[in-house]
């Protein structure tokens, strides 16, 4: 409920100039790759979107520095600019990548998981769940451009794409390595990754909490394809060319064929879902868990 409420006052206020249309008045105006400005950018404080109609694509950067951690806020843009891109004929397919310098996402923002009640604990649940749900089965084509580190939920968002693209640098692992933090992904994150990358590599990698740099990533099938760093976005919008020239509908019942029993596992148990996360979290040992890891983060600088 809060989340919807949070979704209607953020989409009234921060993506009006674009609901006006393309050829109205420019949303907000921006820097892109390449030079010059994007008079038809739109988006929020921590997203991003370069639009590009004639193409059928738009680019979603996530912006929410210091590491792209999904926050309550986070998600809920994200959201609304995945929503807007869906309710536009315009647009057929999204490439989500990242403008945090070296980091695609850190994950699920520990400090909402941290130190707050349960009804905080109960409605980041739900929006995280929203999350993986409307990406995963977005009728657009989604492809990832990885270009910085990906653990946890960041790899859940890539893992939730049609394809995905890593930059190959040695220090953009990607993995569910909830383990580590002695916390379990949930049976959604689990299935998945194993239905990218098959149920022994995904047992090893759960338990151990794997964060695979780019070739073993790629050698799994984590990732489809491993290119220069300075290549990723050039390569994921290649690629979109292959996915763009299926028939629109045919490609759209396929992805929903093969992807729908995953999802209606969590919508028939989206309830218990979040009660069980409620209890998880909210249990001492785990606070104190995460609240170690925090702290090992910040000391890492020092
Ligand atoms: C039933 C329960 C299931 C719950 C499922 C959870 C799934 C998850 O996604 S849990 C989150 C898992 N994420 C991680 O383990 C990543 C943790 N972060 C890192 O390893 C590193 O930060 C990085 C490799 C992503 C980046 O390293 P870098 O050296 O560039 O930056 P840092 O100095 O480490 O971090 C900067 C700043 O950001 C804070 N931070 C990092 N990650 C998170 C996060 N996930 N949530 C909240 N905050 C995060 C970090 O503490 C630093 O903060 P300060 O500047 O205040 O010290």
């Amino acid at each position: 409920m809060a989340l919807a409420v949070g979704m209607r006052v953020l989409t009234r206020s921060l993506l009006r100039p674009w609901v006006r249309g393309p050829g109205a008045t420019p949303g907000r105006t921006g820097p892109v790759a390449g030079g010059g400005d994007c008079v038809r950018c739109f988006g929020s404080p921590r997203v991003l979107v370069e639009p590009d109609p004639a193409a059928g694509f738009a680019v979603m950067k996530m912006r929410n520095p210091p590491v792209n951690s999904l926050s309550l806020e986070f998600l809920t843009e994200m959201l609304i600019s995945l929503e807007k891109l869906e309710s536009d004929k315009a647009f057929h397919a999204i490439i989500i990548t990242s403008d945090c310098p070296g980091i695609f996402s850190a994950g699920l923002d520990l400090k909402e998981m941290c130190g707050r009640d349960p009804t905080h604990y109960a409605e980041y649940w739900k929006a995280v769940q929203e999350l993986w749900l409307r990406f995963y089965l977005s009728h657009l084509v989604v492809i990832s451009a990885i270009n910085g580190v990906s653990p946890a939920g960041g790899c859940l968002l890539a893992l939730s794409s049609d394809y995905r693209v890593l930059a190959d640098n040695p220090k953009y692992a990607i993995g569910l390595n909830e383990t580590l933090l002695g916390i379990v992904a949930p049976f959604w994150f689990k299935d998945t990754l194993v239905n990218t990358v098959g149920h022994r590599v995904a047992e090893r990698a759960l338990q151990l909490g794997l964060l695979f740099p780019p070739a073993e990533a790629l050698r799994v099938g984590m990732v489809d394809q491993v290119v220069p760093e300075d290549q990723v976005q050039s390569a994921a919008r290649s690629v979109l060319a292959q996915w763009l020239a299926i028939p629109g509908h045919a490609r759209q019942l396929t992805k929903t064929l093969m992807r729908k029993p995953t999802a209606d596992r969590l919508l028939k148990e989206r309830d218990a879902d979040i009660q069980n996360f409620v209890r998880f979290i909210s249990r001492d040992a785990i606070q104190k868990a995460l609240r170690t890891y925090l702290e090992k983060l910040k000391q890492k600088k020092s």
